[in-house]
């Protein structure tokens, strides 16, 4: 087996959503090739700490506020490397080159620079992920109140999810859900339903638990998440590369009252494995706790009674 180079990198952040690229220098593999800062660790050294001295190196940058984010792991001609991304949200000090490189921000979705470095394809579109995922709450307010909430609240992503209502309730509801979507730019991904998905053009598809574990292949839709509750239902949604995860849940929440909650100490645990996806913390959530989410290692959280208030 090759040995695999351990890496810590910084996504920087701004309020306005936009993160920080820089080039490869010149005499390194790939140069020239635009990539997020940092390097690999020493011996001895944490993801964190490695993270840290990299960018004192390399940009003249004191990090004060970074969360583990997602782990890649890719093979190139010239090494394996895991790679462990974190989101810096604060740092004190000037944005200098100390390499010769460039900087550039970045929008999700709109890059204009290139090329990228191949393993970083997931990374950006993990970027493109809003820290809030929420979840549809019809069964417990009502098509009319929900669909009014839904044009007040206008959340950017949607998991339109109601056990509750049969095939043809469902496939009513979800046509009357995108007609309103489509007008505020919130994204749907339909709960459980791939081929009433691509009917429907939806945004994509959220899978239960049971139906990722028994998918084969991801489905060919733009946005693919999953359910998961233990590191077995990660694995397999890392596998399939689907675009994100829900883990949960979290906190006690009426909606599972008979599930014992994972808490934080046992969320932290399952992320510190390292998934190569944006995982949000699910159960119990609302927006106050995207940041307490973050320190555990999530990507945001997933909200649903709370989104609707
Ligand atoms: N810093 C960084 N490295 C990345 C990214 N994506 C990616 O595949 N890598 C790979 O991670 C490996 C290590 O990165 P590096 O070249 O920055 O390491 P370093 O700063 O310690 O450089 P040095 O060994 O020349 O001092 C390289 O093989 C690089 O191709 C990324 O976004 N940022
Ligand atoms: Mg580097």
């Amino acid at each position: 087996m090759r040995k695999i180079t351990h890496v810590a990198a910084g996504i920087l952040l701004r309020a306005d959503g936009s993160f920080l690229l820089g080039s490869r220098p010149i005499g390194k593999p790939y140069a020239g090739y635009w990539e997020f800062p940092g390097g690999k660790l020493e011996s001895g050294e944490s993801e964190i700490t490695a993270l840290k001295r990299e960018l004192i190196e390399e940009m003249g940058i004191e990090v004060t506020a970074a969360t583990p984010w997602i782990v890649q792991s890719f093979d190139y001609p010239h090494a394996s490397v895991r790679l462990s991304f974190f989101r810096v949200t604060a740092w004190q000090g000037e944005i200098t080159a100390h390499e010769g490189q460039e900087f550039a921000w970045q929008q999700p979705g709109k890059l204009n620079v290139s090329p990228i470095l191949p393993a970083n394809g997931p990374i950006l579109r993990g970027l493109a992920l809003a820290n809030v995922m929420t979840l549809s709450n019809v069964a417990e307010l009502g098509e009319d109140v929900f669909l009014a909430r839904l044009k007040q609240n206008k959340p950017s992503w949607l998991i339109l999810r109601e056990p509750q209502l049969n095939q043809d309730q469902y496939r009513g509801l979800a046509e009357r859900v995108l007609a309103v979507a489509r007008g505020q730019h919130t994204r749907v991904l339909l709960h459980d339903a791939i081929d009433l998905a691509t009917q429907l053009n939806a945004d994509g598809v959220h899978l239960p638990a049971r139906s990722l574990l028994a998918l084969q292949q991801r489905p060919h839709l733009d946005w693919v998440g999953a359910s998961t509750h233990n590191a077995a239902e990660l694995a397999a949604a890392s596998q399939l590369g689907l675009d994100y995860a829900l883990l949960g849940h979290v906190c006690d929440t009426p909606s599972h009252p008979d599930q014992s909650a994972l808490g934080w100490a046992n969320f932290s645990a399952l992320l510190a494995l390292g998934w190569p996806l944006p995982v949000y913390a699910l159960g119990g959530m609302s927006k106050n706790d995207i940041a307490l989410a973050q320190e555990h290692g999530a990507h945001g959280v997933a909200i649903m009674r709370a989104a609707w208030v």
